[in-house]
């Protein structure tokens, strides 16, 4: 993608559907008059007068609790520089939504027009009753410190400037485990430190007290190497002034075992690398774009160990990995501040958690084959899921240890489950699903390419590496859409309509008729029938000219599952297709089956549907827990609606006894563990919690999930086809763009598992 389609890409990705990335959504109900009563007037004077009594109990009545304010002025823009409030605010928005998607924590994004001290400090200070947290954000330095010493001295929550102490404890953690892999010792290592603001000289301070020597160090600022005979040196800067006799970067640099970059843009050259030591450790932290450029320093050096602060290089050290998890721990005790021994206790959690086996989860959201401790993995990457059941216990613990804390954790096995049931799971699916795909990417033919968003979808599957896109369509129109667009690549376009395809087309047709000549289809009948794209495109599927297919953006389902079941036909062994929807819901993904093909099944049917729900559940990494839903409970009615449940049911016990598996039971039941376990305690669901419904007809599952898709915002992802013998899959009519990338990465995998299948066929 050239840059000025990622420019573009980001400010849409900001300016649609909605302004911005954060909403403000209330947690309690107010649909009745009743509601309005107790969450406004006359009822909310209540929690007012014992708030007042008792400021604690603000804590217990508001949102304070689990509230932080990602406060800045705009003075220094991750490395933009001063760039003002308005401009900042995109950024303080991001770490709202970090905050939130890693931590669970709400954030208000606030932006302050001041570079007055003290009129900031009062600000904040003023609105800090609303807070549990302060975490301040892109302030220059010198003013940061001040700013930051002087609130923590007089607020009594958690104050915390990211920039300076966040980047450290990142810093600090991978810094550690790469003097470690190179060998050598903290305590002896010679460090150049490019940058001496917030966050350069607060990781300096860190890194002494993980054992780094003073004397080792030289810092940079605009003006050069920071000496002890320069003039007019900030009391910070004045702290790491160096006695030696030297003025540039490029002279800092010889010998030298660690560069740290909290500064600017490419101000590292290939030279000075190869004038440090051996196995330099190279950390070019500068946002967004680091003092060398990661292909660069590793094209330039072997031995080298190199971080950026960015997400698309190995070894992102970037203050994302910190400050929802400290946040978490410290609000989580009510710790009144973030201490030395809280930081301390992070950096040796997140340094532990990279030696640590990674879980294949990780390896597959980050289309890895096997993360190991060692030069590109340093530290634990941002989506690593135990991050958020490691580091906030750890900074909890070290709260209560040192004595800021003012509630301490009763258990912390069960502290930890609570941490990681908040970790939604909606957007990790879709990740895991598009990584997972992208470990080995397959040809996908696109039957309605010439639809502008199945095109924009095969852009992204494309220069993703989700996909080979194969476009079926009218060439012309597809061409000029790929110009709009800015879609290049070696695609291959084809039209089934045109004379360039007769070779092809006779070949497809030729094959259809041997298979139908006896059934009363003629030669031209099958030629003819090889102009119609999903015919076509199914062929090409069929013959292994493409590994899967997808369409039905433009056409009902029927229109375009025949020609699939006509060509493809189902796998061996299965008697049925059926299709599942997976409903991206706030308890996590549903899968809803069967949402298109089997109008009212027999018990028998919906058994081999839940068999195959079961395998797509599997599919995604997740394990089954399935409900077969009905309007009666267990036996409450003996309409043969409810009955054929029953025996799909008695019928999946006998034959596959380990399948978590129940009903027949109400989606309220089947949903509401409590009442479940309250009124059917024997049933094999109690405990776990339901991700697959299986509904007794297409009427009550396509009702479901529609109205689901409708009233909940919840993304959908399919219908996937189950039981084909080759992958295909059908769109809802007028998919949007994400859709149909989702639906390509399953026909993605789909294809990977149909391959592995194929292979051990072979071998049987
Ligand atoms: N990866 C991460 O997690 C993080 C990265 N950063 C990055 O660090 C950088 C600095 O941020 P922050 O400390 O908040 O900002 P500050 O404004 O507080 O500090 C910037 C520092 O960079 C120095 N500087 C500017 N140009 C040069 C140069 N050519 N050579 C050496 N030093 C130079 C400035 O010098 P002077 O004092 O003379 O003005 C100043 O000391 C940004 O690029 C930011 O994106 C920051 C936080 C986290
Ligand atoms: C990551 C960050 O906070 C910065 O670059 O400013
Ligand atoms: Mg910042």
């Amino acid at each position: 993608m050239s840059e000025e389609s990622k420019r573009r890409e980001a400010l849409i990705y900001h300016a649609k559907p909605t302004p911005g990335k954060i909403k403000v959504v209330p947690t309690k109900k107010y649909a009745s008059q009743r509601d309005l009563s107790l969450a406004y007037s006359p009822g909310v004077a209540e929690p007012c007068l014992e708030i007042e009594k008792d400021k604690d109990q603000v804590y217990r009545y508001t949102s304070k609790g689990n509230l932080v304010a990602v406060i800045s002025n705009g003075t220094a823009v991750l490395g933009l520089g001063n760039i003002g409030p308005e401009a900042s605010k995109p950024v303080m928005e991001g770490k709202g939504l970090l905050f939130k998607i890693f931590a669970d924590i709400d954030v208000f994004d606030i932006e302050v027009d001041t570079e007055n001290v003290d009129e900031f400090i009062e600000t904040v200070k003023n609105i800090a009753p609303t807070f549990g947290g302060i975490n301040l954000e892109d302030i220059k330095a010198p003013e940061a410190f001040e700013i930051e010493r002087r609130l923590k001295e007089e607020l009594d929550i958690p104050v915390m400037h990211d920039d300076q102490h966040g980047t450290a404890i990142i810093s600090a953690a991978a810094l550690l485990n790469a003097v470690e892999l190179a060998e050598k010792k903290l305590d002896e290592v010679k460090i150049v430190i490019s940058g001496a603001g917030a966050a350069a000289i607060s990781c300096s301070r860190l890194y002494q007290s993980c054992g780094a020597k003073i004397e080792n160090m030289v810092m940079l600022d605009s003006k050069g190497v920071i000496r002890k005979d320069r003039d007019t040196l900030t009391s910070e800067k004045a702290e790491f002034a160096t006695d030696r006799k030297i003025d540039t970067l490029e002279e800092a640099m010889k010998d030298a075992d660690v560069f740290i970059g909290l500064s600017m843009a490419d101000i590292v050259t290939p030279e000075m690398l190869l004038s440090m030591a051996d196995n330099p450790i190279v950390f070019a932290m500068a946002n967004p774009n680091p003092e060398i450029k990661y292909d660069l320093a590793i094209a330039t050096r072997k031995d080298i160990i190199m971080a950026t602060g960015r997400s698309d290089h190995p070894n992102q050290v970037n203050n994302v990995l910190g400050f929802p998890f400290i946040f978490r721990g410290a609000l989580d005790v009510r710790a009144t501040k973030i201490n030395e021994e809280m930081k301390m206790a992070a950096v040796k959690s997140l340094a532990n958690l990279a030696k640590e086996p990674v879980p294949e989860q990780v390896n597959i959201a980050y289309g890895e084959t096997k993360l190991t401790f060692g030069k590109e993995y340093i530290i634990p990457k941002p989506f690593d899921p135990r991050l958020i059941a490691e580091v906030p216990p750890a900074v909890a613990k070290a709260a209560i240890e040192s004595g800021v804390a003012k509630r301490t954790i009763p258990d912390w096995d069960k502290y930890q489950d609570t941490l990681r049931e908040r970790l939604g799971s909606d957007n990790k699916l879709v990740r895991l699903l598009l990584n997972r795909a992208k470990l080995d990417p397959k040809r996908v033919v696109f039957a309605e390419a010439d639809q502008l968003d199945v095109l924009k979808a095969a852009q992204i599957v494309y220069e993703e590496g989700v996909a080979m896109p194969i476009l079926l369509g009218r060439k012309e129109t597809i061409e000029s859409l790929m110009k709009e667009i800015e879609f290049e690549g070696d695609i291959s376009i084809i039209d089934p309509k045109t004379e360039e395809e007769n070779e092809r087309k006779n070949k497809y047709a030729k094959v259809y008729w041997e298979q139908r000549k006896r059934r009363g289809v003629t030669y031209y009948a099958a030629q003819r029938l090889m102009r119609e794209r999903n015919y076509f495109a199914a062929m090409m599927v069929n013959e292994g000219d493409a590994d899967a297919l997808i369409s039905g953006y433009s056409r009902n389902y029927p229109s375009v599952v025949k020609p699939m079941l006509e060509l493809i036909g189902m796998r061996h062994g299965v008697s049925r297709i059926a299709t599942t929807n997976i409903m991206m819901t706030k308890r996590g993904p549903l899968f809803l089956s069967d949402t298109s093909i089997n109008i009212e099944p027999n018990g028998k049917v919906l058994a081999k549907i839940a068999q195959m729900t079961s395998h797509v559940v599997k599919m995604f990494g997740m394990e089954p827990v399935i409900a077969m839903t009905s309007y009666s409970n267990f036996g409450s009615s003996d309409h043969i609606n409810a009955s054929k449940v029953r025996e799909a049911v008695a019928y999946l016990h006998r034959h596959y006894p380990n399948m978590v598996v129940d009903g027949e039971l109400q989606t309220d039941f089947a949903l509401n563990d409590e009442m479940l376990r309250n009124r059917f305690p024997f049933s094999k669901l109690v405990g776990r919690k339901v991700n697959t419904l299986i509904f007794p007809n297409l009427d009550s599952a396509n009702i479901t999930y529609k109205l689901l898709k409708e009233l909940h915002e919840a993304d959908s992802i399919g219908p996937v086809m189950m039981g084909m013998k080759k992958p295909a899959h059908i769109l809802q009519l007028g998919a949007s763009v994400d859709e149909i990338v989702n639906m390509t990465a399953i026909a993605v995998i789909d294809a990977q598992q149909t391959e592995l299948r194929e292979l051990e066929n072979a071998k049987k």
